[in-house]
C-alpha cells in the first residue's frame, strides 16, 4: 500500500493540511467537556454566576472554530483523496496500453476493468478516510485519553491495560479479513467480465434467444460475489462486539475505581462528569478505529491488485535494454525488408505447445507475400509478430537485418502497419477515424486513402460524409464499410511494411478487386503481407506461403502452389465456384 502512497506526494499540501485541520476541530471538541467541568465544579455547585457568564462564549467561540476547522478538513481531504484517485486511473490506464497481449491476456479485460474503476475507488476512498475519519478517530482517542489523564492520572492507567489484547484483536481479524476481501475483488472481476462479454455480444445474445441463459450466467457470477461478501461482512461483524466487549470492561474498572475516589473525596463530581465525557468518546473512536481497519483491509486488497498490474511486463521491453538505450541504438527503418529467423511461437511460453514452428522466410522490400492456411493454422499469430504484439519464443524477427527487439517501438509502430480481421472502429467521426494513426493528417491525404480503400464512394453519399459520426466500434457501419475504413487508416500512414489479415472478408468480391488493384499502386514500394481465406486475394502476390499447422509446409506463386501443394489446390478448388459466381 506503502507504494502507492507515492502518487499522493503531489498532493502533500491538502493531504497534510486535512488532518491539521482535523486536529484543530478536534482540540476544540475535547476542550468542551473540560470547560463544562469548569462550569459544574465552579459556577453550579459554589454558585459563581459569573463564571459560568465568561465561559460560554469560550465555549461558542470553540465550536464555531471546531466548525470550520471540520469544513476545512474536508475540503482538503477531498481534494488530495480525488487527484490522488485520479492521477493513479491515468498511471494504470497508461500501463495498461503498455501492457503486453500475453500480461493483458492474463489478466482478462473484465479484471483489468475492476482494477481500474472498483480496487482505485477503494484506494480513493481509503486516502479520504485516513485524512478525515480515521485523523479524527485517532486524534480523539490520543486527545481525550490525554485530557483523561490531566484529570486522573491513576484512573487512566486502567485503561491502558486494555491496549495488548486490543492490539491482538485487531492484528487477528485483519490477517481473517484481507484474503477475503481480496475474494471478493476476484469475484468482482468475474461479474465484470461476464457483463462485458454479454454487452459487447448482445447481438449474437439476441440472434440465438439466450437472454435467458445469460441471465442464469450473470446470476451465477453474481451470487458468487454476494457468498464472498457476506462471507467477509460475517467476520467484520465480529469486530464491533468484541471490541465493545474488552472497551466496556476496562471502562467499567475505571469507573468502580473512579467512584470510589469520588465517594472518599479524591475526585470532584464535575472531575468525574468530564473524566466520564472523555472516556466515552474515547470507546466510540476507538470503535471507528477498528471498523475503519475494515475498509483499509479492503483497500489493501485492493492496493495488491494495483500493484499487481503495475508490476506487469510490458510491450516492447527489450531484455537488457532502457528505452533511452533502444532509442538511440535505432536507426530509421529504410528498406522494409522483413525476415523471419526460424521462429517458432507459443502463447503460452512453452515450445511444447507452439502455434507457430520453425517459421523462415525474408519478404524483400517491395515484394507481396501471401498467407494462407486453414481456420487455426497460425496465419495472424504470424501476422502478429511483426508488429511484436507478441515476441517470438524461439529464432528472430528481423526488419532492415535488425532484430525488431532492438527497434525503437515508436520507429516499428511507425512503419509496420496493420490491418486486423476485426475491423475495430472508435466513436467520432469517420476522418478521426481514418486519422487516427496520423491527427495531422490533411483532408485531402484522408480522402486519397479513403478512395484507396474503395471507401470514398459510400462516405460520400452519407449525409454528413468525412463527419458522419460513429456510433461505439462504428455500429452504424456494414461488416464491408467497417473493413475498408480500417484499411483507409493503415493506408494513411504509408507504411514500409503492411500486413493486410484477413481483412477483406466481409467485403464483396468485386469490390475485393478494386481494393488489391489500388493497393498495388499504392502500396508499390511497400513490403506486404497478405492473409487470406480468399485464394482471390492472394493470388497476385509474388509469392504465397502455405501454413500447416504452424508450419510452412509450400512457397512459391499461385500457379506453382496448383502444382505443388495439395493443401493449396483444395482450397483453390473448394472456391472456383464462389468467384466465378462472383
Ligand atoms: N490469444 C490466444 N491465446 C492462446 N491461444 C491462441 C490465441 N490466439 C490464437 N490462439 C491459438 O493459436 C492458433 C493459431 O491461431 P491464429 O488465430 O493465428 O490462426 P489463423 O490461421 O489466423 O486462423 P483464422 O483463419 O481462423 O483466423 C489456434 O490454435 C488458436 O487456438
Amino acid at each position: 500500500m506503502l507504494k502507492l502512497a507515492s502518487f499522493l506526494k503531489k498532493y502533500w499540501l491538502p493531504a497534510v493540511l486535512a488532518p491539521l485541520f482535523m486536529l484543530l476541530e478536534v482540540a476544540m471538541d475535547l476542550l468542551q467537556p473540560k470547560m463544562m467541568a469548569g462550569i459544574v465544579n465552579e459556577g453550579i455547585v459554589k454558585g459563581d454566576l459569573g463564571h459560568i457568564a465568561a465561559t460560554s462564549p469560550k465555549m461558542l467561540l470553540a465550536a464555531l472554530v471546531g466548525l470550520l476547522a471540520g469544513v476545512g478538513c474536508t475540503v482538503f481531504a477531498t481534494i488530495a483523496s480525488q487527484s490522488f484517485g485520479a492521477d493513479l486511473r491515468q498511471e494504470l490506464f497508461g500501463k495498461v496500453q503498455a501492457l503486453s497481449l500475453r500480461a493483458l491476456d492474463k489478466f482478462g479485460t473484465g479484471s483489468v476493468v475492476t482494477r481500474l474503476t472498483g480496487d482505485i475507488t477503494q484506494m480513493q476512498n481509503l486516502v479520504l478516510l485516513l485524512l478525515r475519519v480515521f485523523a479524527r478517530n485517532a486524534f480523539i482517542v490520543c486527545g481525550s485519553f490525554a485530557m483523561a489523564y490531566s484529570i486522573s492520572p491513576r484512573l487512566s492507567v486502567i485503561l491502558l491495560a486494555m491496549l495488548p489484547l486490543l492490539a491482538a484483536f485487531l492484528i487477528a481479524i485483519t490477517r481473517l479479513t484481507v484474503p477475503l476481501f481480496s475474494k471478493m475483488q476476484e469475484r468482482l472481476d468475474r461479474v465484470n467480465t461476464v457483463m462485458q462479454e454479454n454487452l459487447s455480444g448482445i447481438r449474437v445474445v439476441k440472434a440465438f434467444v439466450r437472454s435467458a441463459y445469460e441471465e442464469e450466467r450473470f446470476g451465477r457470477a453474481n451470487g458468487s460475489l454476494l457468498q464472498a461478501s457476506l462471507k467477509a461482512a460475517r467476520i467484520a461483524a465480529l469486530n464491533t462486539p468484541l471490541m465493545s466487549i474488552i472497551l466496556n470492561f476496562s471502562i467499567v474498572a475505571a469507573l468502580w475505581y473512579g467512584g470510589l475516589l469520588s465517594e472518599q473525596g479524591a475526585m470532584s463530581v464535575g472531575s468525574l462528569a468530564a473524566f466520564l465525557t472523555y472516556i466515552t468518546q474515547l470507546l466510540f473512536s476507538t470503535l471507528g478505529l477498528g471498523n475503519q481497519l475494515m475498509t483499509i483491509s479492503r483497500a489493501k486488497a485492493s492496493a495488491d491488485r494495483i500493484n499487481e498490474l503495475l508490476a506487469a511486463p510490458e510491450d516492447k521491453a527489450a531484455p537488457g535494454m532502457e528505452p533511452a538505450e533502444r532509442h538511440a541504438a535505432s536507426p530509421a527503418i529504410c528498406e522494409g525488408r522483413l525476415t523471419f529467423e526460424h521462429v517458432s511461437f507459443s502463447y503460452d511460453g512453452d515450445i511444447a505447445s507452439a502455434v507457430l514452428r520453425d517459421i523462415h522466410f525474408t519478404a524483400e522490400p517491395g515484394e507481396t507475400i501471401g498467407i494462407v492456411g486453414v481456420n487455426g493454422s497460425g496465419k495472424s499469430t504470424l501476422a502478429a509478430l511483426v508488429p511484436r504484439l507478441y515476441d517470438a519464443t524461439e529464432g528472430v524477427v528481423r526488419i532492415d537485418s535488425r532484430p525488431i527487439g532492438e527497434i525503437d517501438p515508436a520507429e516499428l509502430h511507425r512503419h509496420v502497419g496493420m490491418v486486423l480481421q476485426q475491423a475495430h472502429l472508435f466513436s467520432g467521426t469517420i476522418r478521426e477515424n481514418i486519422g487516427y494513426g496520423k491527427p495531422e493528417a490533411t483532408m485531402e491525404e484522408i480522402e486519397a486513402a479513403a478512395r484507396a480503400a474503395e471507401a470514398h464512394e459510400f462516405i460520400a453519399k452519407l449525409e454528413r460524409g468525412y463527419d458522419t459520426v460513429l456510433g461505439q466500434r462504428g455500429v452504424n457501419l456494414s461488416g464491408g464499410q467497417k473493413q475498408r475504413l480500417s484499411i483507409a487508416r493503415t493506408l494513411l500512414l504509408k507504411p514500409r511494411i503492411v500486413i493486410f489479415d484477413d481483412c477483406t472478408s466481409a467485403v464483396d468480391l468485386k469490390t475485393d478487386l478494386l481494393i488489391r488493384k489500388s493497393l498495388q499502386t499504392i502500396m508499390k514500394d511497400s513490403t506486404c503481407l497478405i492473409i487470406g481465406q480468399r485464394i482471390a486475394s492472394v493470388e497476385a502476390a509474388d509469392r504465397i506461403l502455405v501454413l500447416e499447422d504452424g508450419r510452412i509446409t509450400a512457397s512459391g506463386t499461385h500457379r506453382e502452389l496448383l502444382r505443388q501443394s495439395g493443401l493449396y489446390r483444395q482450397i483453390a478448388l473448394s472456391q472456383q465456384g464462389s468467384q466465378q459466381g462472383a
